[in-house]
């Protein structure tokens, strides 16, 4: 049985990355995703979009749906206020096993609590399990038909508050038709759309950044 794309992507991490800076492991992982195998990363030309919505909220509590192998994790956790937390959720047990390693290597395993399980199931948790009261940003990056449910329990549960931030990758590809539908026509928030390209491609793609209005 030989090695997964994320195992692989891990040993770059080791071999390239100096242990203890974010920097380095974000440049390992997208030197490993750009000239050895393609990785569904958010990548270095939207992750600096990322990069400077995260700075501007400066959020005390982030939650990032669809952690992956800890890329945005990382990208993200490196830019949070000392004492604030990110939240990161995954449903793949592979995936959150090696994007713990990640994260560690990193050096931001303080930071961020990563959980295993299915959105849906999880955010109804969240108050009860981590004594959120609510999240300043919300990174969507997971399955892409259930960027409008999670959208809708999150506001449910009361876990977003006047002025928290949505920030959605892959809006065009693969696509979210349905919560752009619905997050740029609510009156309830105030939407940006951010053309880019589908990460280490030429393929369009972009982030939507939307405020939410209470
Ligand atoms: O599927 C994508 N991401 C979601 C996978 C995570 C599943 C989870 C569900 C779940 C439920 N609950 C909690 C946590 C989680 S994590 C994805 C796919 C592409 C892509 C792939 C092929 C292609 F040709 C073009 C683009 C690009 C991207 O940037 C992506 O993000
Ligand atoms: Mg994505």
């Amino acid at each position: 049985t030989g090695s997964t794309r994320p195992q692989r992507l891990l040993r770059a991490v080791q071999k390239n990355a100096t242990q203890g800076d974010p920097q380095s492991v974000i440049n390992a992982i997208d030197h490993f995703c750009r000239h050895k195998e393609w990785a569904m990363n958010v990548g270095d030309e939207k992750g600096s979009i990322l990069d400077s919505v995260v700075s501007e909220v400066n959020p005390s509590t982030a939650l990032e749906l669809g952690t992956y192998c800890g890329y945005s994790t990382v990208r993200i956790a490196r830019l949070l206020p000392p004492g604030s937390q990110l939240i990161t959720l995954e449903f793949n047990p592979a995936y959150a096993a090696v994007a713990k390693q990640v994260i560690g290597w990193a050096g931001l395993q303080d930071k961020v609590q990563l959980v295993e399980g299915p959105s849906g199931d999880l955010i109804p948790q969240m108050k009860d399990l981590f004594g959120v009261q609510s999240f300043d940003f919300v990174f969507l990056d997971h399955w892409k038909d259930r960027y409008l449910p999670d959208a809708k329990l999150l506001e449910e549960c009361s876990l977003l508050r006047k002025g928290s931030v949505l920030l959605a990758d892959n809006v065009i590809c693969p696509g979210t038709p349905e919560y752009l539908e619905y997050i740029r026509n609510s009156p309830r928030y105030e939407s940006r759309y951010f053309k880019s390209h589908l990460e280490y491609t030429k393929v369009e793609d972009g982030l939507e950044k939307s405020v939410f209005l209470g």
